[in-house]
């Protein structure tokens, strides 16, 4: 199991600062949706540029003409990017199409799918990397998580890996590991803590100790 940081609500600058906080203790850094809105993909190539040897991932939450974003996001360093799974079957296919001819990878996200069990059915076939249950800030703000989708999907996928992501905090990572997914995916729970390298350092632990 790997645990990914979410950066979302910084700068540039203040990406690059908080992954040279925490690089020891995560696998993958995600450029988040805000940021590719405030900063464009220009934040994905600084990022890549700054620490090449990191795995990035570009949250565009693609949700028209995959195969386009999919390959600008790649020119621009990203390694895995985000498409919607409420998008059409021939966006999630143009985007696996374009990732395989880059070397990239593809992480659907079912924030707001409301068949999961037979989305993911069907995304699964579509021979995607990842497919991540999410709770986003909206449904985090009604009080919604995503472990219960995180099983449902765990139930029915058969090639890609699992992930889960919203609102995951030190405190009920422990919850997110039981159900075994293959990435955990923290932003807040990391950059809002007093001590980022030690909340990150400590969930590596619990994921270690599973
Ligand atoms: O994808 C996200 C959200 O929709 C904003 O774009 C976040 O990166 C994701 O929810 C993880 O962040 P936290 O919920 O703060 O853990």
């Amino acid at each position: 199991m790997k645990l990914q940081l979410a950066l979302d609500l910084v700068d540039i600058p203040g990406a690059l600062e908080v992954v040279k906080t925490v690089e020891a203790f995560v696998d993958i850094v995600e450029i988040g949706t805000p940021i590719v809105i405030n900063e464009g993909l220009h934040a994905v190539k600084a990022l890549k540029e700054a620490f090449p040897s990191m795995t990035v991932l570009a949250d565009l939450k693609v949700m028209d003409a995959g195969g386009y974003e999919v390959m600008k996001a790649s020119e621009a360093g990203a390694d895995i990017i985000t498409v919607l799974g409420v998008s059409a079957d021939s966006t999630i296919s143009g985007a696996v199409e374009e990732a395989r001819r880059q070397g990239k990878q593809v992480m659907v996200d079912m924030i707001n799918v409301k068949d999961i069990a037979a989305r993911a059915a069907e995304i699964d076939a579509l021979g995607v990397d990842y497919i991540c249950v999410h709770s986003g800030y909206d449904h985090q703000a009604e009080g919604i998580n995503s472990f219960q989708d995180l099983a449902i999907i765990k139930s029915v996928v058969k090639n890609a890996k699992t992930a889960v992501a919203g609102g995951i905090k030190l405190d009920t990572l422990p919850e997110a590991i039981k159900a075994a997914p293959d990435l955990v995916i923290v932003g807040g729970g990391i950059t809002g803590a007093a001590d980022m390298a030690k909340t990150a350092s400590q969930m590596q632990e619990l994921i270690a100790q599973r």
